[in-house]
Formats: C-alpha cells, sequence, structure tokens
C-alpha cells in the first residue's frame, strides 16, 4: 500500500512518470468515445436509447424526464436531506454572487474610452455524473453559477438510474432542478451526452459550451467535440485527485480520511500523500488500512489507492515543489504551518488550508466549487465559476477628440503594416473633423 518514492533520489525522467496520470495509455477509451459519438451524429435519440440500455442497463421510452415527473420524484426527498441541500445552495451561491464584478470604464487618452461587459453564454450544457454514484452536489456546482451569470437555456443531461420509473433519477437531484427552475432532465449519460449536447438531436438541444465531471468517457468526449465542433467546454474533469502535503503537526487520522474521500470516487482517482518524515507516512498508511477495511466502496477506494503513492520530502517547501509538478486538482496543506508555503502554490485546482479543512467541505457546502481541472490541467485552468458562464466583451468609443489624439499613431501603424484600408478608415474621420 502506497508505495514511497525518496524526492531528493528521484530523476526528472521519474519525476515525469509520476506525475503522469497514464489515462488512456493504448488510446482503447478515445476509439470506443468516437465510435459512441458518431453513432450519436446518425442516429440521434435512437442511439440515446440504445446507449443508455447498454451501458446504463436501463429501457427508456423517451430521453427525457419532464416538470411533473421531476416534481413527482423530488416530492420523496427527506426533511435532513433538504435542509442539506439548502444550506449548500445558500453557500454556493453566496460564495459565487461575489465573482459578478463590473469593471471600471477607462479611459486611455483623452476621449478614447475602453470598456469590458459581461454577457452570459446563452445554451449551456450541464452533466451531472451518475454512474457508480449520483452527484447532486455537481447538480449545484453547475446549476448556481449559470443561473448568477444569466444563461437562458439549460440543458441537464445524467444517466438514468435503474429501477421504476419514478427511480429514473433520485429525489435529490430532482429537488436540486427544482430549486434551480430548470423543466427537463435528459436521461443520458457518458460520451452519448456530451454528444448530443454537441451536435443536437430532436429532443436534446445543441448547446454553446458544455461543462461538468465526468469518468474518462466523458473528458474524452468533452475534449474531442472541443477541437471538431464549435461547442466549447469548461476543461477536462475527470476522475478526481486530492494531493496532500503532511508535517509533524498533521494528524494522521484526517490525512488517511482526506486520500481516501478521493480514492472511493473511482478506481481510476489518485490520492497521493506528501510527507515531511517516513514516520508521517507510517502511521498514515496504518490509518488508512483501518478506514479502508470499513468502507461500503472499500473496493473502488482499494483499486485507488493501488494506483497512488507516498512522496517523502526534506521539509514543506519540497513538498510544494513536487505538487507543483504535479498540479492536483485539490491540495490539501495538512499542517498548522500552511501559512509558510500558501505563496509559493503555483499549479492546484482547489486548496484546503490547516489540520480542520477537509476536501469535502469544498466537495459539497462551503462554497467555492467542485468542478475543477484533473490530469495536471490546473496548470493552465481554473475550477469552474461564474467567469466560465460569461463571455466578456469590450467597448470602446471615441470622440472628436479622442480621434484627434489617436489618429495619426492609428495611421502610422496602418502604414508600417502596408494596410491602406485601416489607415483610410481614421484618415478620413480625421478630415472631417479639420473640415468641421
Ligand atoms: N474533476 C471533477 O471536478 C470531478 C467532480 C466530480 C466527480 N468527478 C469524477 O467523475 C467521475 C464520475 O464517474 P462515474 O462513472 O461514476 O459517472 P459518469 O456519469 O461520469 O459516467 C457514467 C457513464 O459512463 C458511461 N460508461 C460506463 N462504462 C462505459 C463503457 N465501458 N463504455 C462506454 N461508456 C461507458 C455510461 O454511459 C454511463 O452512463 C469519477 O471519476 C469522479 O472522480 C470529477
Ligand atoms: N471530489 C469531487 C471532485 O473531484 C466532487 C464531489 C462530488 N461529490 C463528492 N465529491
Ligand atoms: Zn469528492
Amino acid at each position: 500500500m502506497l508505495k514511497t518514492h525518496i524526492y531528493p533520489e528521484l530523476n526528472q525522467a521519474q519525476i515525469r512518470e509520476l506525475i503522469s496520470r497514464n489515462i488512456d495509455a493504448d488510446n482503447s477509451i478515445e476509439d470506443r468515445v468516437l465510435s459512441i459519438i458518431s453513432e450519436v451524429r446518425q442516429n440521434g435519440d435512437i442511439a440515446l436509447l440504445s446507449l443508455a440500455e447498454k451501458f446504463d442497463g436501463v429501457v427508456l421510452k423517451k430521453t427525457f424526464l419532464d416538470k411533473g415527473e421531476i416534481k413527482n420524484i423530488a416530492n420523496a426527498i427527506g426533511e435532513t436531506q433538504k435542509q442539506a441541500i439548502d444550506t449548500a445552495y445558500q453557500n454556493i451561491k453566496k460564495f459565487h454572487e461575489s465573482q459578478l464584478i463590473t469593471e471600471a470604464k477607462v479611459e486611455t487618452m483623452p476621449g478614447v474610452n475602453c470598456w469590458r461587459e459581461t454577457r452570459a453564454i446563452e445554451k449551456v450544457g450541464l452533466y451531472i455524473p451518475g454512474g457508480t454514484a449520483v452527484l447532486p452536489s455537481t447538480f449545484l456546482m453547475l446549476g448556481i453559477p449559470a443561473k448568477i451569470a444569466g444563461c437562458k437555456e439549460l440543458i441537464v443531461c445524467s444517466p438514468p438510474q435503474r429501477g421504476k420509473d419514478s427511480e429514473l433519477v433520485n429525489s435529490y437531484i430532482a429537488y436540486v432542478a427544482q430549486l434551480l427552475e430548470i423543466e427537463r432532465i435528459y436521461l443520458v449519460g457518458g460520451a452519448q451526452a456530451v454528444a448530443a449536447m454537441a451536435y443536437g438531436t430532436d429532443s436534446i438541444p445543441k448547446v454553446d459550451k458544455i461543462f461538468g465531471p465526468g469518468n474518462q468517457y466523458v473528458t474524452k468526449a468533452k475534449t474531442i467535440i472541443q477541437s471538431s465542433t464549435q461547442t466549447a467546454i469548461d476543461m477536462p474533469a475527470g476522475p478526481s485527485e486530492v494531493l496532500v502535503i503532511a508535517d509533524q503537526t498533521s494528524n494522521p487520522v484526517f490525512v488517511a480520511a482526506d486520500l481516501l474521500a478521493q480514492a472511493e470516487h473511482g478506481v481510476d482517482s489518485q490520492a497521493i500523500l506528501v510527507a515531511t518524515s517516513q514516520e508521517i507516512i507510517q502511521q498514515t498508511i496504518a490509518e488508512l488500512e483501518k478506514q479502508l477495511a470499513v468502507l461500503p466502496r472499500k473496493e473502488i477506494a482499494a483499486k485507488a489507492i493501488d494506483n497512488s503513492y507516498a512522496v517523502l520530502v526534506s521539509d514543506l517547501h519540497e513538498g510544494m515543489t513536487f505538487s507543483n509538478e504535479y498540479a492536483p486538482e485539490h491540495l490539501i496543506l495538512a499542517t498548522d504551518n500552511w501559512q509558510l508555503i500558501t505563496a509559493e502554490i503555483s499549479n492546484a485546482g482547489s486548496v484546503f488550508l490547516g489540520n480542520l479543512t477537509p476536501e469535502s467541505a469544498g466537495d459539497y457546502a462551503s462554497g467555492t466549487n467542485h468542478t475543477l481541472p484533473t490530469s495536471a490541467y490546473a496548470r493552465s485552468y481554473s475550477g469552474v465559476s461564474v467567469d466560465s458562464f460569461v463571455k466578456k466583451v469590450t467597448f470602446q468609443h471615441l470622440s472628436p477628440e479622442g480621434v484627434k489624439n489617436l489618429g495619426n499613431t492609428v495611421e502610422v501603424l496602418a502604414e508600417l503594416e502596408g494596410l491602406q484600408a485601416h489607415k483610410n478608415a481614421i484618415s478620413v474621420r480625421l478630415q472631417s473633423l479639420i473640415v468641421d
């Protein structure tokens, strides 16, 4: 359990190997996803119904639940669960509302005014995972910022669940749909959901941008449609990951619990322990064994732990160096000394500070978003926020004074690029002002 690597003894090639997630090394996922996408493009809703039977084991009469069906399912929710969802909703809403900022207009020269305004992306597709676990929390994490941004149409896809018609989605998903005033849930999962939202089918509208995490099929489909259609994606948000940095002030019980919290997501999840002593690693492994043994999803978590490792570092700073190389989806600084190293963080999706801040607080209810870049994409992508659901459009206005102040500069630059029509566009205005 958790093979240990000694950081100062690793060469560059070994570090590269450690930080590579080795996802779809043989391209088998890509091949399967390409064939699913082409099936959906050719056969639309018929393909969706047949893939639901094949991959989800559910025979559907239609691809979606309507408002009335959602209402009936939502009625089954328990009071305790409803209250917890309401609290999470409020905290996520409060945090995300603070992201709506109006930028100031800038007068770059007298009479030359430039500014940016925000416009919502009109049609967005939200993917809510529902393979090995159904995640109503993801519905909150995507639906709340989309609503705050002002997106007009929210298309929601989630894999159908086995059971009676009243169990095709669970009551928590149905309740969140009501909170977000969403009137249809499309019962479509995996790569086929991404293809349907990118190309459109008779029942599912084509969207401008697709959001949401998912397994390797979902994530691969998102990266394929991003490069082959005009539909954008939020980011590659695949199998969950956590990297925990621990020192002598950390609590091995907490650290083991945090590692397992991500490990239980899927067999391809990774949970990396970076520690400043061999003793901390040994104590954490002992705790991992104890806690794993009683987890309901122990088979999944054990496979993910097999796919994980520990790194022994000389101090917290060296731990941060490795973490920045790994670029984890979640970074937990499980130390009382977290203030010493936060400024050194350059690559991480979301950061959890100190011994009392578990990653599951952010997964569910503290307010931050849990849809985050995996597979080292934290080097270049941010997690989902209100910004992900908007475009920033630039505006400018030139007054007569502005034309006079800027005109000659534009003329000279157009001239030096050999673009006479560009020059003319400002020259005719300058001349009109002289005539006046
Ligand atoms: N990065 C993030 O922000 C984040 C957030 C939440 C969850 N996650 C990750 O999301 C994932 C959820 O995975 P999940 O599987 O539970 O649900 P999922 O909804 O992502 O995938 C289920 C779908 O996968 C498809 N599928 C399953 N087996 C297939 C096969 N052999 N061939 C083709 N398609 C197949 C099916 O269509 C099924 O409906 C986990 O890996 C979890 O770690 C990531
Ligand atoms: N940890 C996941 C992101 O990687 C989000 C999640 C949803 N539910 C529980 N956890
Ligand atoms: Zn989680």
